[in-house]
């Protein structure tokens, strides 16, 4: 049974479970095959533990299938499946321990780095070395110990529902055991959808668990900013031993380290001695590890060490309950019915509720009405009519995929199944159709795909129009979603 079997079996488990089960427990999976047995590695002891229970039985049943009835034997173990075909790089050499310098050959500061120094806001970071004394690294800002943590966010004040269950579950376990069984802790979704508000809960509750507790969060772009300052004022290795002395790390948002070579380098290293030293490293990311481009493998697999869990946009009642939790907060009544209508109508995410949420707080105010479906109506107005007026490729990707139940993230994936081909060859259609994008710019928001791809799509649903009078029925379906 060779190993593409486990990817055929994959294949098969993908369209089975949920996204976010798929991509927690079992893609993270590797496999060797060995003598007729096939072993799958998982990255720590948690995950083999689930899936021992609750996927074995099942991916057992789908290899047997595979495998022409014949049931193949499958163990588990923790770790990586070992690599024959590629000796091991220099630069995959055990990482440096805490604070001890480790320059590496080949990584030099590309031109966006430098560009992201000179653009990052605020105080500098790096004082400037006088004369040959070597100044230390300052950590002012939003490096030094928990000051950039936003104390509002909290597990409080997070809303709970099924789009952020998992994710919510898994940053509480980090935030109780820091450094433990989940590390790194990669949370990944679309935009304003709370990630960032999960991290810097479990930063929080690190903190108060252990108020000694060295914290420290970070926007990647600043990480860069960091680094690059700290290269051109010969202050790196101070720059090192700080990002190796905290008990955690959080960065914010690490698909900013596309094409930043030298920073994913100086990252590689931290990350590894962090792991190292058993303290914890949480990131957040607008995707799942393996679809980010231009990033090393080598630090796309690390990411999958720990546990990668997603963060789904909510579903009706929990935009509705975080409506009420935020009214709560801002000591405002709001009826359900008027979280009720507020919801229905602003579905993007999290952060659009909210604003939609303080412009008809600032109007009732203001005009000291009562907020009442029709008062929302109106306080809203603008913000409605810009939403029916514009069909972004966003709004496209989410109703298409809302109408075949499937992800947008497939939409954006690399998946090649029918089930996902075809609603994405609608969607880029639609695209082309009812926005002003360029073909390159449809294929960019489509997971990085080449114009000749839209193109493609664009030709078959004009085809498939002709002949298939289900997509027919479904395209005027969107049509009229999306522009009444
Ligand atoms: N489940 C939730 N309960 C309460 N508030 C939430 C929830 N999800 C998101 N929010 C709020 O929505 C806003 C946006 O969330 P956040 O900044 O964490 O999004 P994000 O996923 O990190 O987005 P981005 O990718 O743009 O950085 C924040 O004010 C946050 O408090």
């Amino acid at each position: 049974m060779p190993n593409s079997m486990w990817h055929q079996c994959l294949e098969v488990l993908r369209d089975e479970f949920p996204a976010q089960q798929f991509n927690t427990w079992l893609r993270p999976l590797q496999s060797d095959h060995r003598e007729g047995q096939l072993m799958l590695f998982a990255p720590n002891r948690f995950v083999m533990d689930w899936v021992n229970e609750k996927y074995l039985r099942r991916i057992e049943e789908v290899l047997k299938d595979l495998n022409g009835g014949q049931a193949p034997r499958v163990n588990m173990k923790v770790g990586s499946a070992p690599r024959e075909d590629e000796p091991v790089k220099r630069s995959e050499a055990p990482a440096p321990v805490n604070g001890q310098v480790h320059e590496e050959a080949g990584s030099r500061v590309t031109e966006e780095e430098k560009g992201v120094a000179a653009t990052v806001a605020g105080s500098p970071s790096v004082r400037p070395k006088s004369g040959n004394e070597r100044r230390p690294v300052q950590v002012e800002g939003d490096i030094k110990h928990q000051s950039f943590l936003n104390e509002g966010f909290t597990f409080e004040t997070f809303v709970e529902g099924k789009s952020n269950q998992l994710a919510r579950a898994a940053s509480m376990q980090v935030a109780e055991n820091p450094g433990g069984a989940y590390n790194p802790l990669f949370l990944y979704g679309g935009v304003g959808l709370g990630k960032t508000h999960l991290m810097h809960a479990i930063g929080n509750e690190i903190v108060r668990r252990n108020p000694k507790a060295k914290v420290a969060y970070l926007r990647s772009e600043r990480f860069v900013a960091d680094m690059v300052k700290a290269l051109q004022l010969n202050a790196i290795n101070e720059f090192k031993r700080y990002y190796r002395s905290v008990d955690a790390l959080l960065i914010d948002d690490i698909q900013f380290f596309a094409r930043k070579e030298r920073s994913q380098e100086e990252f590689f290293h931290t990350f590894n001695a962090l792991l190292e030293g058993g303290q914890q490293v949480i990131v957040t990311c607008d995707r799942f590890p393996k679809e980010i481009v231009d990033m090393e493998e080598r630090l796309k697999s690390r990411f999958g060490w720990g546990l990668t869990v997603m963060v789904e946009p909510p579903e009706l009642e929990t935009r509705v309950a975080i409506l009420m939790k935020k009214a709560d907060q801002a000591n405002v009544k709001l009826s359900s019915e008027a979280a009720f209508f507020i919801a229905q109508k602003i579905r993007s995410n999290v952060r659009e509720l909210e604003g939609a949420l303080r412009l008809v707080i600032a109007n009732a105010h203001f005009t000291g009405s009562e907020i009442t479906p029709p008062f929302i109506r109106e306080s809203l107005k603008d913000l409605l009519a810009l939403h029916e007026k514009q069909v972004s490729i966003d709004n496209i990707q989410r109703t298409v995929a809302e109408y075949y139940k499937i992800k947008v993230a497939d939409l954006l994936s690399k998946r090649r199944t029918r089930t996902v081909t075809r609603p994405r060859q609608v969607a880029m259609a639609l695209s082309k159709e009812l926005t002003n994008h360029s073909l390159p710019e449809i294929g960019d928001a489509f997971g990085g795909r080449d114009h000749t791809t839209v193109l493609h799509a664009c030709k078959k649903i004009v085809e498939l129009q002709e002949t298939d009078p289900g997509i027919r029925e479904d395209y005027q379906n969107f049509m009229r979603l999306l522009t009444t």
